[in-house]
């Protein structure tokens, strides 16, 4: 199975948590653009979908998929999504496609994550996937050099303005040993608007794509 055939089996393994009537929040990434095929190949009747970007809002309306805006629906029962890497934890590295803060938001309005994955995804400790974070482009220097001080080693996304039109560091070098404490800390500096690290609000459940098919796994507690 090439990586693709991996995503797409992953996505479409989520669709089993779609119920009729409930709003779905959708992701961002190549992964969910095959969930996001899926939904609309299986037209399940669900009341609407939340976009976590505007890629995601224009490719669930090219689908006729109905997208609801998230400060109309209140909590949502369920959000799916991919990541960039994922340890037993269910902690997370997000944003590489830079729609991390909205993705979080999203994430944090849904009582359940479903994260989808191929099993390239899979790792021990996070932190060899340089950690987006997402700032304002005028503190863009002075959170650098506070990244520096974190031990961070940060580099501008070169040509990428975010959704909430922000600029994109990506950063190298920092200990992960405890990802609930630096994922507080980076948004503790001021003109961070979030970052990629996503351990406070971890997937609830995890359907990676791998050479025998999609496993289902539950966090290690
Ligand atoms: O966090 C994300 C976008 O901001 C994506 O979930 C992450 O980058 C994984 O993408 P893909 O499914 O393309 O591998």
């Amino acid at each position: 199975m090439d990586i693709n055939q991996k995503k797409k089996a992953a996505a479409e393994a989520a669709l089993a948590y779609v119920k009729p009537g409930m709003i779905v929040g959708v992701g961002t990434g190549s992964t969910v653009n095959f969930f996001i095929e899926a939904l609309a190949a299986a037209r399940v009747q669900v009341d609407g979908y939340v976009a976590s970007s505007i890629a995601t809002e224009q490719r669930l309306r090219s689908q006729g998929l109905n997208v609801l805006d998230l400060n109309q629906t209140g909590d949502i029962p369920i959000y799916v999504d991919g990541a960039d890497e994922i340890d037993i934890y269910f902690r997370m590295i997000k944003g590489g496609g830079a729609a991390l803060t909205r993705e979080k938001i999203v994430a944090s309005a849904a009582r359940q994550f479903v994260c989808i994955v191929d099993d390239s995804k899979e790792v021990n400790m996070l932190g060899k996937f340089p950690l987006p974070v997402e700032v304002l482009p005028f503190a863009r220097s002075f959170v650098a050099r506070q990244l520096v001080k974190l031990g961070g080693n940060p580099t501008l996304r070169q040509g990428v303005s975010t959704d909430n039109g922000n600029v994109i560091l990506d950063v190298v070098g920092l200990d992960f040993t405890n990802p609930v404490e630096l994922e507080r800390e980076i948004n503790n500096i001021p003109g961070v608007l979030d970052n990629g690290v996503f351990a406070k609000r971890r997937a609830d459940v995890l359907l990676v794509g791998g050479n025998d098919g999609v496993q289902t796994h539950k966090p290690q507690q």
